[in-house]
């Protein structure tokens, strides 16, 4: 990295993960250069970024659509893409600034949960951003792949581990992640544990093992981020405090490190660490994760679209917490989709298992 600084592009810059892309960013000025900037809908916060790092390269969704991201992508020069648009509106862009040849920086899952196969196809280099697999990639440097077993990701279990009543929970409460501090769509995965199940399809497509060497367990304290059994059972854990900017970093600049400050320092005095077995019958979004992937494609699609309108009618407190799973699995067994062949077909896809759970929560409510 010495001598010319990393260009950054940052598709989602006015998000959680974008601001923390940024707040990097200025630390290391002499390293990087923000050369251009997408977000959806909120126009101050993205003119107040460009005015700040300088950038005349910027694109809002809302006013330009997807073609115009599509523009902007093709048509800036960068080392990096910072993926971190949420949801399946973060496919096709994560593809399109796969296809220019550069580091995917990756905190959009759903893209490689709904698109793996046509993303990494196309991408040069994907370093992935969540923390689980930025601490599983760790874990893997200077390894060889066949003599892991398992990968074992950590999950908070989200803010309902001990609550008893689930059917009387709040989407104000739901938003209110233990540990981290993110988008909406996010926290409240974290809450029903389909953000695990979208890791653990996200964790296949980026290490390629077998889906049953990818397992789970619950980390109330969100400090080991994840872990790597190899095969004479040795096991090495990446840890840390739970802040963003430290995968953030590490995707930035790998293979250096970044010096960032002592206050993002582990302290590990005091520290009591736990873990416990998921309860997916409480939580069964993870099962249905699962269970999508091993029915194979179009299956993580329709999983990953019906998630995304069920968390949205619970937000806007049209259907119980305890009916997302429900809402999700009666997608799933209606979902009727052949097998994507190209990009496009798995928007479609995304868009018609999205229509598929909305006639389906019509139809019960
Ligand atoms: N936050 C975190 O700590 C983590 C997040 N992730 C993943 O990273 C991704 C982003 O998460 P997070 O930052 O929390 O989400 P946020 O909701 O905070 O931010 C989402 C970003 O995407 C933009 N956006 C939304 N829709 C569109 C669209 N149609 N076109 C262009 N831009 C759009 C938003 O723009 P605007 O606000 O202007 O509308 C915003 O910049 C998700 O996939 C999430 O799962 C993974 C690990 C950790
Ligand atoms: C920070 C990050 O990577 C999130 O995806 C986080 O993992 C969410 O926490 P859960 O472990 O509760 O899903
Ligand atoms: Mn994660």
């Amino acid at each position: 990295m010495e001598g010319s600084k990393r260009r950054v592009l940052i598709l989602g810059s006015t998000g959680s993960i974008g601001e923390s892309t940024i707040d990097i960013v200025k630390r290391f000025p002499e390293r990087f250069e923000v050369v251009g900037l997408v977000a959806g809908r909120n126009r101050e916060k993205l003119l107040k970024q460009a005015q700040e790092l300088d950038v005349k390269n910027y694109v809002l969704f809302s006013e330009r659509g997807l073609e115009g991201i599509k523009e902007l992508i093709e048509s800036t020069d960068f080392d990096v893409a910072v993926c971190a648009i949420s949801g399946s509106a973060g496919i096709l862009p994560t593809y399109w600034a796969s296809r220019k040849g550069g580091r995917i920086a990756l905190a959009n899952k759903e893209s490689l949960v709904c698109a793996g196969e046509f993303i990494k196809r196309e991408a040069k280099e994907i370093i992935p951003v969540d923390s689980e697999h930025s601490a599983v990639f760790q874990c893997l440097v200077g390894e060889r792949k066949e003599d892991v077993e398992e990968i074992v990701l950590t999950a908070s279990g989200g803010a309902f581990l001990e609550r008893e009543d689930l059917e009387n929970v709040k989407p104000e409460e739901a938003l209110k992640h233990p540990n981290w501090d993110m988008g909406k769509k996010v926290t409240v995965d974290s809450s029903t544990l389909m953000n695990k199940g979208l890791e653990v399809i996200e964790a296949y497509w980026l290490f390629e093992l077998p889906l049953d060497r990818i397992k789970v367990v619950i980390h109330p304290q969100s400090i080991v981020h994840s872990l790597v059994v190899f095969k004479d059972k040795s096991v090495k854990a990446q840890i840390g405090i739970p802040d963003m900017r430290i995968p953030i970093s590490y995707a930035l600049s790998y293979p250096e490190r970044l010096e960032l400050g002592e206050e993002m320092k582990l302290n590990l005095f005091g520290l009591s660490l736990s873990f416990l077995e998921p309860d997916v019958e409480r939580f069964p979004c993870l099962k249905l994760a699962y269970e999508s992937l091993k029915r194979g494609y179009p299956y993580p699609i329709v999983l990953n679209a019906a998630d995304e309108v069920a968390v949205e009618l619970f937000l806007n407190g049209k259907i119980r917490f305890t009916d997302i799973p429900k809402l999700i699995e009666e997608a799933l067994n209606r979902a009727d989709f052949k097998k994507p062949e190209t990009i496009e077909e798995v928007v479609e896809i995304d868009r018609r298992a999205k229509e598929l759970t909305l006639e389906i929560f019509r139809r019960f409510h």
